[in-house]
């Protein structure tokens, strides 16, 4: 079973290797590969040096031990020794430093550009995907997937080309130099205990990322709740559960915490067998070459040499368990990342798609039938026409389809059968971004970004003047509003616009709209009742930017439709009912029954209003009373 799991996690390696090689050799960017060759250059000429520090400690030692120990430098005895030591301790470590310093530099932005690319394609890709992934997604584990994913990406740029290449190379520079000085014999030690070394590592290293994973899960895990239960503060409050979301997170923190520690006991295991392997490689080789000194074939020079080499190569061996460890790791992290790059976008573009050209702006919607679930259809059949400038209301019970109308005008899902046209130009021949250009939209829920109203309203028209953002707020009925506000239009709206009422943040979502002037309007209304000052400003706001444009009004509020030029009662994704008001009220179905029920609730309202005022102004009447 353990197996099964690292050959295909060894596939999926592979995979996710050279899915990463372009962004660690751009095409289009000779600098950052000049980079990696310089970069490579230096880490190669640091090993060479390296590998001199044995031999100087043989000829110190030779010299010290006194005789004619066969090949050393011609330097008078009494200098060798003091030159030797020097060479070993001081001039090879800094130049190596110096190599190694340079190799990083270097790297350091080939690395960090390779994140940045993956990053921004990251970004890119979510944007591009579909309206269902993003109601299916957790924010909060999404973000934290793209961090770990960055952080992975810098992790394995640096150590595969960094630190794997020049660990191979001074293991064949060694085994070439033990081969051609010592024999064969020498060569198979230090190869079986690399490989078993290497062996060893590598199954412990997998088997260690399973844990890993469990981790990160339940990192993601936890952090989605936590984001979650803060978004939702208001609701936790009203219900007053701050303990039950308390244990949920903390149930997530004690998986965590599992599989933390698990992560550092085997840990110690994998260390601890690490070490016992290379113990006995080296007890081994160092007592072959003991029994040469002693038998006159070896020199101790021979023995440091050997005892030296040996030491030297157990530093980069060191590096390849924690090298291996942090490729795989990092791997675990950018899979998930990779993961959700291939996430295929619901809607494309038809290769042949060409801009949207509106000439005047009719919008057509025919035999329209949808789902957003095939087994459960939610537009059955509708058509109807939006002729220019002109607007139609389509109203309904909740739940009829009345928003999906919008979402499929948009194109954030496509139709399963039948066509929506503006000018005679299918929305799915042409690009979604000329689509979205030309429609603008008032949503039921404003979505504000935590930043200014100012960057908000101008998120309508991002090269707009100061001037025109002002002139479109006063024009949404707002402008007072921000004048007064501490800050004015730099005040910041908070997160998701939380400082703004619902009927602000509407004001704000038209002022939008009046700067990105669009010729086909799409005014989703809002269901929160708003009172009837707030109501009466919005929909003043509303009619002026929707004078002289083709307009689809979904409505809560009948009020608000009346002198719309067609109206379509929506019924279970079916037209049920369309005309004017007049005509419809005429007809005394579906609409006539909604219009008394809403008459109805309305009056009633009304009722209690004056009765309330009535009540207050008796409170104030007998108060004067009294104080009379
Ligand atoms: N993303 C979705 N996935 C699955 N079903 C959905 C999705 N969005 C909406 N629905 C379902 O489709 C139906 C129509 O939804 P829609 O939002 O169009 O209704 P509506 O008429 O605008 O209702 P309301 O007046 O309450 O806003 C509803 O039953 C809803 O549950």
């Amino acid at each position: 079973m353990a197996n099964k799991t690292v050959s295909a996690d060894s596939g999926f390696t592979l995979n996710t290797l050279l899915n990463l090689w372009p962004y660690m050799w751009p095409a289009d960017r000779a600098d950052l590969k000049a980079r990696v060759v310089w970069a490579t250059v230096y880490l190669v000429a640091a090993k060479f040096i390296l590998i001199a520090v044995p031999y100087f400690f043989k000829w110190a030692t030779n010299a010290l031990a006194g005789g004619d120990h066969g090949l050393t430098p011609p330097l008078p005895d009494f200098l060798l020794a003091p030159v030797m030591l020097v060479l070993a301790y001081n001039v090879v470590k800094i130049v190596q430093l110096g190599f190694n310093q340079l190799r990083d530099a270097l790297f350091a932005r080939v690395g960090q550009y390779a994140v940045r690319q993956l990053a921004y394609k990251t970004f890119v890709h979510m944007h591009s995907l579909s309206l269902r992934f993003h109601l299916e997604r957790r924010t909060g584990g999404l973000s934290r997937i793209i961090e770990r994913g960055t952080k992975g990406i810098e992790t394995i740029v640096r150590f595969t080309i960094l630190n794997t290449v020049p660990t191979v190379l001074e293991f064949a520079l060694t085994a070439i130099i033990f081969a051609v000085a010592y024999g064969w014999l020498y060569v198979l030690v230090v190869a079986v205990t690399v490989a078993l070394y290497t062996w060893f590592t590598v199954w412990a290293s997998d088997w260690r990322i399973g844990i890993r994973r469990d981790m990160n899960n339940s990192d993601t895990d936890a952090n989605t709740k936590a984001i979650d239960s803060l978004l939702n503060f208001e609701t936790v409050k009203y219900f007053n559960n701050e303990r039950m979301e308390a244990e949920r997170f903390d149930r997530s923190m004690a998986r965590y915490e599992t599989a933390a520690t698990r992560i550092w006991t085997s840990l110690g295991w994998l260390n601890f067998g690490q070490g016992v392997i290379f113990g006995a490689g080296m007890a081994i080789a160092m007592w072959m070459s003991a029994r040469e000194v002693m038998a006159g074939t070896q020199t101790i020079g021979d023995f440091v040499f050997i005892n030296a080499m040996l030491m030297q190569l157990s530093v980069p061996l060191n590096f390849i368990g924690f090298i291996y460890r942090e490729i795989r790791q990092g791997l675990t992290d950018i899979e998930q990342m990779f993961d959700l790059l291939d996430v295929e976008q619901e809607v494309v573009d038809k290769p042949d798609a060409g801009r949207l050209l509106v000439a005047d702006g009719k919008v057509e919607f025919r035999d329209v039938h949808f789902a957003y679930d095939p087994a459960r259809p939610i537009l059955k059949g509708v058509s109807f026409e939006v002729p220019a400038g002109r607007t139609v209301a389509i109203v309904g019970p909740s739940g009829a389809g009345k928003s999906t109308i919008s979402r499929l005008l948009f194109r954030f899902y496509d139709v399963q059968s039948g066509s929506i046209l503006i000018d005679g130009q299918d929305v799915r021949d042409v690009t979604q971004e000329s689509l979205r250009a030309e429609i603008g939209m008032v949503p039921q829920d404003t979505v504000l970004f935590n930043d200014t109203i100012a960057y908000n309203i101008r998120y309508g028209r991002p090269d707009a003047t100061d001037e025109e953002v002002r002139r479109a707020a006063e024009l949404a009925q707002i402008g007072g509003f921000i004048e007064h506000l501490p800050g004015g239009y730099k005040a910041m709206v908070g997160e998701r616009g939380l400082k703004l009422s619902g009927g602000e943040k509407q004001r704000v979502a038209i002022a939008r709209t009046i700067l990105k002037a669009p010729p086909i309007l799409m005014l989703d209304e809002a269901t929160s009742a708003l009172d009837t000052h707030t109501e009466q400003e919005i929909q003043a706001a509303l009619d002026l930017v929707s004078r002289g444009r083709t307009t689809i009004v979904i409505a809560h509020r009948l009020s608000t439709v009346i002198s719309a030029d067609e109206i379509i009662v929506l019924k279970e994704g079916q037209i049920a009912e369309r005309g004017t008001h007049a005509s419809l009220l005429r007809r005394d179905g579906l609409y006539a029954s909604m219009w008394a029920r809403q008459r109805e609730a309305t009056e009633a309202e009304e009722r209690l209003r004056i009765a309330r005022e009535a009540d207050e102004m008796g409170v104030v009447v007998r108060r004067r009373t009294e104080e009379v």
